[in-house]
């Protein structure tokens, strides 16, 4: 499966050692407030950072999971449906998002609303990647592991029609697998 990788961009042990920064960051911003954030995932990307990032938050807190996709397609998206929504309501809870990527910045900014017009209190997001060439809706990440260039990558979560998403490290796919 790794023949299918042109270079490595993150490698895991770069993941794991800013996860763990991530963590104590977050645990220090939201100690400062006495708040304790639902931490909610969106699938299917985001889990393996889930996992990595949610050993190093030194909080009490839940996670849940959301998944969402696009009406018409990932580069005409202009409204979500919900696939999965979350289990438990999100009214007056501070909302950490949890997110692999941020590209276009559509799938953040429609969440972000939705969160918020379910009566989240507050929604911030922390994102391993940030690919910010790629933005077309004016938002950003609180937290951003590593910014990348606009290439594709798969791995650690992200995935090419629903494969590699198992490699423990953030490759830029060869061009000849998706052409
Ligand atoms: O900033 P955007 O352009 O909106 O793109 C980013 C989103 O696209 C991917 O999700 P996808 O819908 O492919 O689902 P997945 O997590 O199951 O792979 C990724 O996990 C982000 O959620
Ligand atoms: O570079 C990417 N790889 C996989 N999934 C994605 N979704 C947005 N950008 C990407």
């Amino acid at each position: 499966m790794r023949d299918v990788i042109d270079r490595i961009l993150v490698s895991e042990e770069e993941i794991v050692k800013r996860s763990s920064e991530l963590g104590k960051q977050i645990s220090d911003d939201y100690r400062k407030t006495n708040e304790t954030p639902l931490v909610v995932a969106l699938l299917k990307g985001s889990v393996p950072f889930l996992a990595e990032l949610i050993k190093h938050i030194d909080l009490d807190i839940q996670f849940d999971f959301m998944d969402v996709s696009s009406y018409q397609g990932t580069e005409s998206i202009g409204d979500i449906r919900i696939d999965k929504d979350l289990d438990c309501s999100v009214k007056g809870l501070s909302i950490l998002l949890v997110e692999d990527i941020v590209d276009t910045g559509r799938t953040l900014k429609e969440v972000t609303k939705l969160l918020m017009n379910k009566g989240a209190k507050d929604v911030k997001v922390v994102s391993l990647l940030d690919k910010p060439d790629r933005r077309v809706v004016e938002i950003e990440a609180d937290y951003v592991g590593f910014e990348i260039p606009n290439e594709f990558v798969v791995g650690f979560g992200l995935d090419y029609d629903q494969k590699y998403r198992n490699l423990p490290y953030i490759g830029v796919l060869k061009p000849e697998v998706y052409k």
